[in-house]
């Protein structure tokens, strides 16, 4: 359960949410804006607290708050990207590796992201010099590179034509098949072909399967 209050109105953000994701699923979350998805991922990872329920997580990571894990154990693709503006594309797909000491060992890895995701020639360009899709495509990037136990993305095609948007979801899904934990909230029907299992939110309020 999750509500916001703005000034006398309080808004039900999430209403009796329960959900699990394994370890090698990737699970699609849909449902209208406002709906409640970005709520749900703000849970998860730890950036927003429940006020009743809880959140837990499962092997390697039981016992620990999501507020504690770094990029190899969640790794976040929030909506509105949150690159660093004075890191070139490159650095800012290398983050997580620099963050944990792995830069020299991840240079192969961010190489290999940035030449699949079309963005490997804008590697010494800033942020504000990159389209919008470009640059969610540098986010989904530096959230895949350590291989997270668990990957959280908001609408991580938003930006995309169809042809970029299957090359994210060819990596989304095989960072899946990899082992990881997947929970992508999106709008895009594709997306939701490929995953596992489809969840809806409406109100709040969570069903499994797509929206009829
Ligand atoms: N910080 C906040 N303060 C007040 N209300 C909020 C806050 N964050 C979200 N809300 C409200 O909670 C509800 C759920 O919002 P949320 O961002 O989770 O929806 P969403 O399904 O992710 O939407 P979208 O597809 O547009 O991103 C909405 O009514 C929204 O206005």
């Amino acid at each position: 359960m999750k509500r916001f209050t703005r000034g006398a109105e309080t808004v039900t953000a999430l209403d009796g949410v329960d959900l699990r994701v394994r370890a090698g699923e990737f699970v699609a979350l849909v449902g209208p804006s406002g709906s409640g998805k970005s709520t749900l991922l703000a849970l998860l990872c730890g950036w927003e607290t429940a006020d009743a329920g809880s959140v837990t997580y499962g092997g390697a990571l039981a016992g620990r708050r999501a507020d504690t894990f770094g990029w190899p154990e969640l790794a976040l693709v929030p909506q509105a990207l949150g690159l660093l503006a004075d890191l070139d594309l490159a650095d800012n797909v290398l983050l997580p590796a620099r963050l944990t000491g792995a830069l020299a060992a991840s240079r192969p890895r961010a190489g290999e992201l940035m030449e699949a995701f079309g963005i490997d020639h804008l590697a010494a360009r800033a942020p504000h010099q990159a389209s919008l899709g470009e640059q969610q495509r540098v986010a989904v990037a530096r959230a895949l590179l350590l291989g997270p136990a668990v990957l959280l993305a908001d609408e991580p095609t938003a930006h995309q034509d169809r042809g970029h948007a299957d090359l994210l979801l060819d990596e989304v899904v095989g960072q899946a098949r990899a082992g990881s934990a997947v929970l992508v909230a999106t709008h895009d029907e594709v997306a939701w072909g490929r995953a596992d299992r489809v969840l809806s939110m409406r109100d709040g309020r969570l069903t499994e399967g797509a929206p009829r």
